[in-house]
């Protein structure tokens, strides 16, 4: 059959020749119906701005849905006759709430994603009210007798106020771009109305006017339709309706009597989501496995090493896993007991200055109940980290490499062959076998998962484990960089530049908090406060300084064959050594002298 230009995978919805009617008749919600032919050229150069259309205007969706139907396919033959479509592509809208008969009504769309959008506002505020999406709410301007009593009064959420120019769309954009959103509405108005400006001492346009639910108001210029809708999406107590107040409740209780929440910056890494990340990989996903032998065991021995040589995090656990790393290479075996990780993971042999926490201390990654965020979110911040780490010390690598993008190579492995979520990985395998390859430097490996990480989180918006406490969205937000936003012709676009610096240096060593870390006062054997902690050792572990040494676990040791050695089971082979070298030496000299004598006795006899 014709080659299908859209999958499940792309945020619009595939129509057939069955659903068709049953989706455009009588819905709560207006569809543009794109009706294409798979084999027709213009559509297959066209389908990549559609996607992007689709993509662009996905939180629209209660008021608007984006469609397609392949009139090529043959069981869809004749409704694309019924619909009296005679050219490819065909754009047809169906307004809400329309009847049978209705067989919708054409417009040209096939143009930038920028003026299709306001095709579809257009349409959209010439609706009559009885027309109007069930969900959609007004979008004409409001006057300053409407919104002047709102200031100062308290409320249970947000109103933003959108003062723009007559001809501009952000207003609406903002509103419909914010509709799946509860805690917030949104109004605009018109930059002609006088006494409203002057109240509000506003002179610029677009503005954002924002009224807080506790009575006070705050004036905030950024002008792009993306930075108003970032703004409000991720004010505290706005959340994506999908994730119902219920849960919203439920979260907060649960927060409250379940592990105490801690205070976090989310400009920085916390060392202890990194460690938590470890401990789970080493002592909980591993665990399925209770031996590992071929390719498992190669997959677990190239992470192993790759994070002994990249992880910033601190020489306790950089120590571990080097010392697995040594171990794993030294193994003649082909196949090892999980046991035997797991006491060297749980450094048995009392090596000094080896250690990885055994509990799961969620910071940065912490979620508003059990069960969101935590070990996934982890793992993308090991990740990340390691990318970053690897671009800053590019001769960490040298003895492994071989491969454009070795951090993503260990990582796509180890994901396909224990990453826990089946799906999950499945899903990372497609990305990275479509476009793993095009990754030729060490910036790129840092892009192409930063990149790979926004996909996922699109997806994954509004699904149940989104957490209400930190909505998906393309990160870093503009608060966190502002300089990686750019809008072009009303589009957004990130500023791949300004986005590599800022990874870098939030994925940096210089980076990362190690408050709340478990390390530091297990090695120390001290009860030091968290607070306390010093910050790891940026750099290259070979970089970094001497270990601190632990008196009571005997110093420093090896591992040979499966067995531990500490520092005075080394010396005490030293010394037995040195004696039965002497002893052996003695014997010689011992015997060689009676031989002297022997044949000096036996020669005077002769
Ligand atoms: C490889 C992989 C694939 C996954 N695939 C799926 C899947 O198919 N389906 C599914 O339901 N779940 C999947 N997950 C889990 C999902 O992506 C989230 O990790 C999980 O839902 C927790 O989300 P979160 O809100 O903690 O944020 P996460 O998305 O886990 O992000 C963690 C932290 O990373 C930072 N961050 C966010 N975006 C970026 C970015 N683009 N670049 C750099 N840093 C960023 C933020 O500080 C954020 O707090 C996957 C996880 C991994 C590791």
């Amino acid at each position: 059959g014709p080659a299908r230009l859209y999958s499940e995978e792309d945020p619009l919805v595939i129509l057939s020749g069955g659903s068709l009617k049953p989706t455009v008749t009588n819905s709560s919600t207006a569809w543009l119906v794109q009706f294409y032919s798979s084999w027709c050229g213009h559509c297959i150069q066209y389908s990549s701005t559609w996607k992007a259309l689709a993509q662009d205007v996905r939180d629209w969706q209660d008021a608007v849905g984006i469609a397609v139907l392949d009139c090529a396919q043959e069981g869809n033959f004749d409704i694309c006759k019924e619909f009296s479509i005679k050219f490819y592509p065909t754009f047809k809208y169906f307004r809400a709430h329309s009847p049978p008969s209705d067989k919708g009504t054409i417009y040209r769309a096939d143009r930038e994603i920028q003026s299709i959008r306001q095709l579809i506002i257009n349409v959209l505020q010439n609706h009559t009210k009885l027309e109007r999406p069930q969900h959609c709410p007004p979008l004409e301007p409001y006057s300053a007798a409407e919104l002047l009593p709102l200031l100062g009064q308290m409320s249970d959420h947000y109103t933003a106020i959108i003062v723009e120019e007559p001809d501009s769309f952000v207003g609406r954009e903002v509103i419909l771009d914010l509709l799946q959103f509860s805690g917030v509405q949104v109004r605009r108005a018109l930059s002609s109305d006088r006494s409203l400006l002057d109240t509000l001492d506003i002179s610029v346009f677009p503005s954002i006017y924002l009224l807080h639910p506790n009575g006070t108001h705050a004036h905030v210029e950024k002008r792009l339709r993306f930075f108003f809708s970032s703004l409000l999406r991720t004010l505290p107590g706005v959340w994506h309706r999908s994730s119902s107040a219920a849960s919203q409740t439920v979260a907060l209780q649960d927060s409250q009597t379940s592990q105490p929440w801690k205070d976090f910056d989310r400009s920085k890494v916390y060392t202890a989501d990194l460690e938590s990340a470890l401990h789970y990989m080493l002592r909980v996903e591993l665990a399925t496995h209770s031996t590992l032998q071929g390719e498992e065991l190669k997959v677990f021995r190239d992470f192993v090493t790759l994070v002994s040589k990249l992880y910033p995090g601190g020489d306790p656990v950089v120590k571990l896993m080097e010392t697995l790393s040594d171990w794993l290479l030294s193994l003649p075996l082909q196949q090892i007991p999980y046991q035997a990780v797991l006491d060297l993971v749980n450094n048995k042999m009392r090596i000094s200055g080896v250690f990885l926490g055994a509990e799961l201390r969620w910071v940065g990654c912490q979620g508003s109940r059990p069960g969101l965020r935590g070990y996934p979110c982890s793992l993308w911040t090991l990740f990340h980290v390691l990318t970053v780490q690897h671009d800053a010390t590019p001769t960490s690598l040298d003895n492994t490499e071989g491969e454009a993008a070795p951090v993503l190579q260990v990582m796509r492995r180890y994901i396909r062959t224990f990453f826990g979520c089946e799906e999950c990985g499945r899903h990372f395998e497609t990305a990275a076998a479509s476009s793993l390859e095009q990754v030729k430097n060490r910036d790129q490996q840092i892009l192409w998962l930063w990149n790979q990480h926004n996909r996922v989180n699109t997806r994954l918006s509004g699904a149940l484990s989104d957490d209400p406490l930190f909505p998906k969205a393309p990160w870093p937000s503009p608060a966190l960089c502002p300089s990686c936003h750019e809008e072009k012709n009303g589009v957004h676009l990130w500023n791949q530049n300004q986005v590599l610096g800022f990874l870098r240096h939030h994925y940096g060593a210089s980076n990362l908090s190690p408050r709340y870390s478990l390390r530091a006062a297990a090695v120390k054997g001290a009860e030091r406060k968290p607070e306390e902690q010093p910050e790891p050792r940026p750099g290259h572990p070979a970089l970094r300084g001497k270990p601190e040494e632990v008196p009571e676990h005997g110093g420093r040791g090896v591992w040979v064959l499966g067995l531990g050695f500490n520092s005075v089971d080394m010396s005490l082979c030293v010394v037995l050594y040195a004696c039965s070298c002497l002893f052996l030496m003695l014997l010689f000299f011992f015997f060689k002298l009676r031989s002297r004598r022997w044949k000096r006795r036996h020669h005077l006899h002769v």
